[in-house]
């Protein structure tokens, strides 16, 4: 199977710029996640792929078959939408082998295929119904199951669990990432949802404002954003971010001023170093933070604002000469008003530079 390929895509709706120059390649035993703030391009993306939508300008191919000319029709891909279209008058069964019409397909071939999709979705019970007589969430799998039953070049979904409730939503992630893993096509998911993207993606791409910040697989992507956008946007509770100077950087040590408060930082795991003057951003998660007067980046004396249970852990909101600090700490032991001293260890700390930019760790170099 082929490789999906995408070069420079960009589309332009008059003057507004909706996607600019994206590329990138899915491998056929791939599922890549488009994720982004609502509005970032992800759908118009997708639409370009599948040839919804022209693109202004790039190209996608399949393998060496480029199709950017090709009609929606001719590309052979499987698209499920939000916006899921059952034909009303055909019953479950007949909606899920419908698309294995076009490809001629044997009533043995039909027979087993159905059986594999219904089982892995589910669809089991309700596959003599009618559209009609479908929860909204069996009609979701129904649309799910029509898309996945064919052979096309690529499948492509467009938020394919949005109208489920949480707990069908996961369990519903499991088996489609089940489903998809044994596809060998090249798929592209586009989602707003954060775990549906970290849970069903080999990789994700995270777009912001028509173009792609950051490509990389889940676990990179959180614990290396390339940039403050992605470091915020990825990971619940948010990371924290508070800006601050560098007031010097040399061999040994990075010196910031974060609202006229001094801090030090061992310079030996940066192989990038801001350069005196220049404002930096220092990024980490709330879970990195504790209670304590141990070395690496310390908060003293600050002051807790508000606390929020969050089940078996609680999200403590602390002052902190001016900068907002999160800190994730199993239980709930804090109250509005407490003093605390609060530290992250440096191999916790992410800094960015002037330009939002990461700045590469030694560690970074190992991983690569
Ligand atoms: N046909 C169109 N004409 C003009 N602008 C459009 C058109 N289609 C999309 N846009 C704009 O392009 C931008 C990207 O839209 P797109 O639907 O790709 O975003 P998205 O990331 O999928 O958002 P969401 O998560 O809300 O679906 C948006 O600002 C949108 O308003």
């Amino acid at each position: 199977m082929h490789e999906l390929h995408i070069q420079g895509l960009t589309k332009h709706f008059g003057d507004f710029v909706a996607v600019e120059d994206v590329s990138m390649t899915v491998r056929p035993d791939e599922v890549l996640c488009l994720l982004g703030p609502s509005g970032c391009g992800k759908t118009t993306t997708l639409r370009m792929i599948a040839g919804l939508e022209y693109a202004t300008e790039g190209a996608v191919s399949f393998g060496d078959h480029p199709v950017t000319e090709l009609s929606a029709r001719d590309r052979n891909v499987a698209m499920a939408f939000q916006f899921y279209a059952l034909y009303p008058d055909l019953t479950v069964a007949e909606n899920l082998v419908f698309p294995l019409e076009a490809e001629n397909a044997s009533a043995g071939e039909k027979e087993q295929r159905l059986s594999e999709i219904a089982d892995i979705l589910q669809l089991g019970s309700v596959l003599e119904r009618y559209p009609h007589q479908l929860s909204e969430g069996e009609k979701q799998r129904v649309a799910v199951g029509r898309c996945v039953i064919r052979s096309p070049n690529a499948f492509l979904f467009d938020e394919p669990l949005s109208r489920l409730d949480a707990k069908l939503r996961d369990e519903m992630r499991g088996s489609i990432r089940k489903i998809l893993a044994t596809l060998d096509r090249p798929t592209v998911i586009v989602t707003h949802d954060q775990l549906e993207a970290m849970t069903m993606g080999d990789r994700i791409a995270v777009m912001r404002d028509g173009k792609v910040e950051q490509v990389g697989r889940p676990l990179d992507v959180f614990e290396r954003p390339q940039n403050t956008f992605v470091a915020g946007f990825i990971g619940t509770p948010q990371m924290n971010l508070i800006e601050g100077s560098c007031l010097s950087a040399d061999e040994n040590t990075i010196s910031l001023s974060l609202n006229g408060e001094r801090v030090t930082l061992a310079a030996d795991q940066f192989e990038v170093k801001p350069k005196a003057g220049v404002s930096v951003t220092l990024g980490f998660r709330p879970r990195s933070v504790r209670e304590t007067s141990e070395d690496g980046l310390r908060f003293a004396d600050a002051n807790v604002t508000l606390t929020e249970n969050m089940g078996a852990e609680t999200l403590v909101h602390c002052d902190w000469n001016g900068f907002a600090v999160r800190m994730l700490v199993p239980g709930g032991a804090y109250n509005e008003g407490d003093r605390v001293n609060l530290s992250v260890a440096l191999g916790s700390l992410t800094l960015f530079g002037q330009d939002g930019e990461r700045l590469t760790m030694k560690s970074d170099l190992e991983v690569a």
